[in-house]
Protein backbone atom coordinates (compact mmCIF):
# COMPACT_ATOMS: atom_id res chain seq x y z
CA UNK A 1 0.00 0.00 0.00
CA UNK A 2 0.89 3.61 -1.06
CA UNK A 3 1.71 6.03 2.20
CA UNK A 4 0.93 9.91 1.32
CA UNK A 5 1.80 12.40 3.94
CA UNK A 6 0.83 16.37 2.53
CA UNK A 7 1.80 19.27 5.08
CA UNK A 8 1.84 17.36 8.06
CA UNK A 9 1.93 19.77 11.22
CA UNK A 10 2.21 18.93 14.76
CA UNK A 11 2.91 20.91 17.78
CA UNK A 12 2.48 20.94 22.04
CA UNK A 13 1.58 24.13 22.91
CA UNK A 14 3.09 26.93 20.86
CA UNK A 15 5.95 24.79 20.15
CA UNK A 16 5.91 23.02 16.14
CA UNK A 17 7.45 19.44 16.44
CA UNK A 18 6.75 18.39 12.87
CA UNK A 19 6.98 20.99 10.47
CA UNK A 20 4.77 20.77 7.20
CA UNK A 21 6.09 17.68 6.28
CA UNK A 22 4.74 15.78 3.08
CA UNK A 23 6.34 12.35 1.30
CA UNK A 24 5.41 9.84 -0.46
CA UNK A 25 6.15 5.68 -0.13
CA UNK A 26 5.77 4.01 -3.23
CA UNK A 27 3.91 0.29 -2.57
CA UNK A 28 6.74 -2.55 -1.33
CA UNK A 29 9.40 0.60 -0.98
CA UNK A 30 11.83 0.77 2.60
CA UNK A 31 11.73 4.33 3.53
CA UNK A 32 14.56 5.69 5.66
CA UNK A 33 13.99 7.99 7.92
CA UNK A 34 17.10 9.61 9.40
CA UNK A 35 17.74 12.96 11.73
CA UNK A 36 19.51 13.94 15.02
CA UNK A 37 18.22 13.63 18.33
CA UNK A 38 14.60 15.27 18.91
CA UNK A 39 14.15 16.29 15.05
CA UNK A 40 10.79 14.45 14.87
CA UNK A 41 11.32 11.24 13.42
CA UNK A 42 9.31 9.24 16.19
CA UNK A 43 6.63 12.18 16.49
CA UNK A 44 6.34 12.06 12.53
CA UNK A 45 6.07 7.92 12.31
CA UNK A 46 3.04 8.37 15.02
CA UNK A 47 1.50 10.30 12.46
CA UNK A 48 1.74 8.61 9.58
CA UNK A 49 0.42 5.24 11.39
CA UNK A 50 -2.41 7.34 12.48
CA UNK A 51 -1.59 7.41 16.50
CA UNK A 52 -1.79 10.68 16.30
CA UNK A 53 -4.35 13.59 14.54
CA UNK A 54 -2.02 16.40 13.00
CA UNK A 55 -3.08 19.88 13.72
CA UNK A 56 -3.27 20.24 10.00
CA UNK A 57 -2.12 18.19 6.65
CA UNK A 58 -3.42 14.81 6.30
CA UNK A 59 -2.22 11.03 5.47
CA UNK A 60 -3.09 8.65 3.03
CA UNK A 61 -2.51 5.09 3.34
CA UNK A 62 -3.80 3.09 0.13
CA UNK A 63 -5.51 6.40 -1.38
CA UNK A 64 -7.40 6.65 1.44
CA UNK A 65 -7.65 9.50 4.01
CA UNK A 66 -6.26 7.76 7.11
CA UNK A 67 -8.77 9.89 9.48
CA UNK A 68 -11.58 7.78 7.62
CA UNK A 69 -10.40 4.63 7.97
CA UNK A 70 -12.03 2.53 10.90
CA UNK A 71 -9.59 1.32 13.90
CA UNK A 72 -10.08 -2.22 13.16
CA UNK A 73 -9.54 -1.94 9.81
CA UNK A 74 -6.44 0.23 10.15
CA UNK A 75 -4.91 -2.20 12.55
CA UNK A 76 -5.37 -5.17 10.45
CA UNK A 77 -3.44 -3.08 7.71
CA UNK A 78 -0.65 -1.17 10.07
CA UNK A 79 1.84 -2.56 11.82
CA UNK A 80 3.88 -0.41 14.48
CA UNK A 81 7.31 -1.36 16.00
CA UNK A 82 7.80 1.33 19.16
CA UNK A 83 10.77 2.44 20.27
CA UNK A 84 11.19 0.51 24.12
CA UNK A 85 8.08 -0.92 23.92
CA UNK A 86 7.38 -1.83 27.46
CA UNK A 87 5.19 -4.81 28.19
CA UNK A 88 4.52 -4.80 32.58
CA UNK A 89 2.12 -8.25 32.98
CA UNK A 90 3.22 -12.03 33.60
CA UNK A 91 3.02 -13.26 29.53
CA UNK A 92 4.99 -15.33 27.91
CA UNK A 93 6.71 -14.56 24.91
CA UNK A 94 4.16 -16.66 22.48
CA UNK A 95 1.67 -14.29 24.32
CA UNK A 96 3.24 -11.38 22.94
CA UNK A 97 3.02 -12.28 19.79
CA UNK A 98 -0.52 -13.69 19.95
CA UNK A 99 -1.49 -10.08 20.63
CA UNK A 100 -0.53 -9.06 17.04
CA UNK A 101 -3.35 -11.50 16.08
CA UNK A 102 -6.21 -9.48 17.70
CA UNK A 103 -7.17 -7.05 14.76
CA UNK A 104 -7.84 -10.45 12.49
CA UNK A 105 -10.02 -12.21 14.80
CA UNK A 106 -13.45 -11.74 15.76
CA UNK A 107 -15.22 -11.94 19.26
CA UNK A 108 -17.19 -15.18 17.66
CA UNK A 109 -14.24 -17.23 16.11
CA UNK A 110 -11.48 -18.80 18.71
CA UNK A 111 -8.04 -19.13 17.95
CA UNK A 112 -7.41 -20.79 14.26
CA UNK A 113 -4.95 -22.88 12.68
CA UNK A 114 -4.26 -19.95 10.74
CA UNK A 115 -2.90 -17.73 13.39
CA UNK A 116 -1.52 -20.29 15.42
CA UNK A 117 0.80 -20.74 11.92
CA UNK A 118 1.41 -16.97 11.67
CA UNK A 119 3.13 -16.82 15.15
CA UNK A 120 4.90 -19.22 14.67
CA UNK A 121 6.03 -17.99 11.55
CA UNK A 122 6.88 -14.96 13.56
CA UNK A 123 8.81 -16.24 16.19
CA UNK A 124 10.90 -18.20 13.70
CA UNK A 125 12.00 -15.41 11.44
CA UNK A 126 12.64 -12.94 14.17
CA UNK A 127 15.17 -16.22 15.74
CA UNK A 128 13.23 -16.86 18.87
CA UNK A 129 11.38 -19.62 18.30
CA UNK A 130 12.86 -21.18 21.02
CA UNK A 131 12.09 -18.53 23.51
CA UNK A 132 8.32 -19.09 22.87
CA UNK A 133 7.55 -20.57 26.64
CA UNK A 134 9.86 -18.06 28.19
CA UNK A 135 8.13 -15.11 30.48
CA UNK A 136 8.78 -11.74 28.50
CA UNK A 137 10.12 -9.75 31.45
CA UNK A 138 13.50 -12.12 32.00
CA UNK A 139 14.09 -11.29 28.35
CA UNK A 140 17.32 -9.52 27.21
CA UNK A 141 16.82 -5.93 25.50
CA UNK A 142 17.60 -7.33 21.94
CA UNK A 143 15.71 -10.50 22.33
CA UNK A 144 12.37 -8.45 23.52
CA UNK A 145 12.82 -5.90 20.17
CA UNK A 146 12.71 -9.05 18.31
CA UNK A 147 9.88 -10.31 19.80
CA UNK A 148 7.66 -7.02 19.34
CA UNK A 149 8.98 -7.50 15.68
CA UNK A 150 7.51 -10.75 15.81
CA UNK A 151 4.03 -9.17 17.22
CA UNK A 152 3.93 -7.04 14.39
CA UNK A 153 5.05 -9.98 11.47
CA UNK A 154 2.05 -11.93 12.94
CA UNK A 155 -0.39 -8.88 12.36
CA UNK A 156 0.29 -9.70 8.34
CA UNK A 157 0.02 -5.65 7.87
CA UNK A 158 0.49 -4.29 4.48
CA UNK A 159 2.79 -1.33 5.63
CA UNK A 160 4.99 -1.69 9.12
CA UNK A 161 6.10 1.56 11.35
CA UNK A 162 9.59 0.52 12.82
CA UNK A 163 10.58 3.32 15.27
CA UNK A 164 14.73 2.52 15.69
CA UNK A 165 14.16 -1.31 15.17
CA UNK A 166 18.20 -1.94 15.92
CA UNK A 167 18.07 -0.25 19.42
CA UNK A 168 19.52 -3.11 21.40
CA UNK A 169 20.70 -5.68 18.82
CA UNK A 170 23.75 -7.45 17.96
CA UNK A 171 25.01 -6.62 14.50
CA UNK A 172 23.82 -10.13 13.13
CA UNK A 173 20.55 -9.27 14.04
CA UNK A 174 20.83 -5.47 12.82
CA UNK A 175 21.53 -6.50 9.64
CA UNK A 176 19.13 -9.68 9.57
CA UNK A 177 16.02 -7.63 10.72
CA UNK A 178 16.85 -5.02 8.42
CA UNK A 179 17.27 -7.49 5.37
CA UNK A 180 13.83 -8.86 6.25
CA UNK A 181 11.93 -5.49 6.50
CA UNK A 182 13.64 -4.69 3.25
CA UNK A 183 12.79 -7.84 1.56
CA UNK A 184 9.11 -8.36 3.03
CA UNK A 185 6.41 -8.09 0.66
CA UNK A 186 5.37 -4.46 2.09
CA UNK A 187 5.41 -0.84 2.53
CA UNK A 188 7.79 0.39 5.51
CA UNK A 189 9.17 3.43 6.98
CA UNK A 190 11.72 3.02 9.34
CA UNK A 191 13.44 5.41 12.00
CA UNK A 192 16.95 4.97 12.32
CA UNK A 193 20.15 5.95 13.56
CA UNK A 194 23.04 4.17 11.89
CA UNK A 195 23.91 5.91 8.55
CA UNK A 196 25.65 2.88 7.23
CA UNK A 197 22.55 0.73 8.20
CA UNK A 198 20.17 3.23 6.37
CA UNK A 199 22.41 3.39 3.93
CA UNK A 200 22.57 -0.84 3.03
CA UNK A 201 18.84 -0.93 3.79
CA UNK A 202 16.37 1.87 3.04
CA UNK A 203 15.25 2.65 -1.27
CA UNK A 204 15.22 5.92 -0.35
CA UNK A 205 15.64 8.47 2.57
CA UNK A 206 14.06 11.59 4.51
CA UNK A 207 16.36 13.26 6.04
CA UNK A 208 14.51 15.20 9.24
CA UNK A 209 15.93 18.63 10.93
CA UNK A 210 13.91 20.95 13.29
CA UNK A 211 10.64 18.37 12.53
CA UNK A 212 11.05 19.75 8.58
CA UNK A 213 12.45 17.65 5.61
CA UNK A 214 15.66 18.49 4.67
CA UNK A 215 16.20 16.45 2.27
CA UNK A 216 15.39 13.10 0.56
CA UNK A 217 15.71 10.76 -2.16
CA UNK A 218 18.16 8.06 -2.59
CA UNK A 219 21.21 7.06 -0.18
CA UNK A 220 23.47 7.87 -2.51
CA UNK A 221 21.62 11.24 -3.10
CA UNK A 222 21.28 12.34 0.24
CA UNK A 223 23.88 11.21 2.60
CA UNK A 224 26.75 13.40 1.51
CA UNK A 225 30.16 15.08 3.13
CA UNK A 226 28.60 18.11 3.13
CA UNK A 227 24.57 16.87 4.38
CA UNK A 228 26.44 15.11 7.37
CA UNK A 229 28.04 18.26 8.34
CA UNK A 230 25.13 20.51 8.15
CA UNK A 231 22.68 18.09 9.43
CA UNK A 232 24.67 15.66 12.04
CA UNK A 233 27.59 17.85 12.86
CA UNK A 234 30.06 15.21 11.68
CA UNK A 235 33.07 14.91 10.02
CA UNK A 236 33.15 12.04 7.51
CA UNK A 237 33.92 10.35 3.88
CA UNK A 238 31.40 9.47 2.08
CA UNK A 239 32.88 6.96 -0.84
CA UNK A 240 31.77 3.70 -2.34
CA UNK A 241 30.88 0.65 -0.72
CA UNK A 242 30.87 -3.33 -2.43
CA UNK A 243 27.28 -2.39 -3.90
CA UNK A 244 26.36 -0.05 -6.85
CA UNK A 245 24.70 3.11 -5.59
CA UNK A 246 25.02 2.17 -2.03
CA UNK A 247 27.35 4.84 -0.23
CA UNK A 248 29.74 3.81 2.91
CA UNK A 249 30.48 6.42 5.30
CA UNK A 250 33.62 6.87 7.62
CA UNK A 251 33.32 9.11 10.37
CA UNK A 252 36.50 10.88 10.82
CA UNK A 253 37.68 10.72 14.72
CA UNK A 254 38.84 14.22 14.97
N1 LIG B 1 4.12 15.03 23.79
C1 LIG B 1 5.17 15.85 23.75
N2 LIG B 1 5.21 16.97 24.54
C2 LIG B 1 6.26 17.81 24.50
N3 LIG B 1 7.32 17.66 23.68
C3 LIG B 1 7.33 16.59 22.87
C4 LIG B 1 6.26 15.63 22.86
N4 LIG B 1 6.56 14.68 21.95
C5 LIG B 1 7.75 15.01 21.44
N5 LIG B 1 8.22 16.16 21.98
C6 LIG B 1 9.48 16.85 21.64
O1 LIG B 1 9.53 16.92 20.23
C7 LIG B 1 10.84 16.74 19.74
C8 LIG B 1 10.84 15.59 18.73
O2 LIG B 1 10.70 14.38 19.43
P1 LIG B 1 10.78 12.98 18.69
O3 LIG B 1 10.69 11.92 19.72
O4 LIG B 1 9.79 12.98 17.59
O5 LIG B 1 12.24 13.06 18.05
P2 LIG B 1 13.18 11.94 17.42
O6 LIG B 1 13.73 12.49 16.16
O7 LIG B 1 12.43 10.65 17.33
O8 LIG B 1 14.32 11.85 18.52
P3 LIG B 1 15.37 10.69 18.95
O9 LIG B 1 16.32 10.52 17.81
O10 LIG B 1 16.05 11.30 20.13
O11 LIG B 1 14.59 9.45 19.27
C9 LIG B 1 11.72 16.50 20.95
O12 LIG B 1 12.37 17.70 21.28
C10 LIG B 1 10.73 16.09 22.04
O13 LIG B 1 11.20 16.48 23.31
Amino acid sequence: MRIAARNLVWGVRRRTIVSDVSLDVQEGETLGLIGPNGSGKSSLLRLLAGLRRPLSGRVEIGGQDIASVPRRTLARQVAFVQQSAATDTNVSVRDVVRLGRTPHRSALSGWSAEDETAVAAALDRVDMAGHRAQAWQTLSGGERQRVHIARALAQAPRVMFLDEPTNHLDIHHQIEILRMVRDLDLTSVVALHDLNLAAMFCDRIVVLRNGAVAASGTPEAVLTEALLRDIFRVEAEVGPSSRPGQPHIRFKAG
